[in-house]
């Protein structure tokens, strides 16, 4: 077995309510090799976006690892190794379509001609091209929704978390959201994807179902 990309090993991981920790996932395992698109289903509730957060390194998990390449500290700070789209978004108000795009690629001081030609691929895939010149706050929830999978997908990182990235999308839209997950993977990344749409899940390499907490499938579509 290989350490390559990302493993969820054995975690149970909980919130503080009303001061009592109420365990919410219970021994969950999966994995996400480089280049291989996995959905994760099941009902509201189930646990989706809380694995989310831990793969994406916004939580650590309460008992159990998870670990990207082997190594069990994945950095929220480096989207060139993990880039993630919350259900939130998390765009920045202030910016442009076009600068919250580019904003993990000026981080990382990505060469400009290789920026420009990745935010124009990206814009067109994306059908962004008439707003990335706009103030993220001026355009609509579906548009700013293919913003943040734009910017999760500009440095063409090693493993990308997506939450629900089809959510507000016409049908259309959808189509292209997932034709820009496929191609990611097929370039290489490894795709972790929570969605409740059969779409996404006919794509995918793998379907992960989640049921209260737990793995109940694991299967190859
Ligand atoms: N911050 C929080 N504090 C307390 N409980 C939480 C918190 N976030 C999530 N939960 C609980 O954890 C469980 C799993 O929630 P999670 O958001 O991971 O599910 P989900 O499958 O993504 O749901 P949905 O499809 O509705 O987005 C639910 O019972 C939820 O109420």
């Amino acid at each position: 077995m290989t350490d390559s990309g990302l493993r969820v090993v054995g975690v149970s991981h909980g919130y503080a309510v009303r001061g009592q920790r109420l365990e919410v996932l219970h021994d969950v395992s999966l994995s996400v090799a480089p280049g291989e698109l996995v959905a994760l289903a099941g009902p509201s509730g189930s646990g989706k976006s809380t694995v989310c957060h831990l793969a994406a390194g916004f939580e650590s998990p309460d008992a159990g690892t998870v670990a990207l390449d082997g190594d069990a500290c994945p950095s929220v700070a480096d989207w060139a190794r993990i880039a993630s789209v919350p259900q939130q978004h998390g765009l920045l108000a202030g910016l442009s379509v076009a600068d919250n795009i580019a904003l993990p690629a000026y981080r990382a001081g990505l060469d400009a001609a290789l920026l420009d030609e990745r935010l124009a691929g990206l814009a067109e895939a994306l059908d962004l091209g008439a707003f990335t010149r706009r103030a993220v706050t001026e355009t609509s929830l579906g548009e700013q929704q293919r913003t943040a999978v734009a910017r999760a997908l500009v440095l063409s990182p090693r493993l990308v978390v997506l939450d629900e990235p089809t959510g507000h999308q016409d049908d259309d839209h959808v189509e292209q959201v997932i034709g820009v997950l496929v191609g990611a993977a097929r370039a290489g990344s490894g795709v972790l994807v929570a969605s409740h749409d059969e779409r996404v899940w006919a794509v995918a390499d793998r379907v992960v179902r989640l049921e209260d907490g737990r793995v109940v499938t694991d299967a190859a579509t």
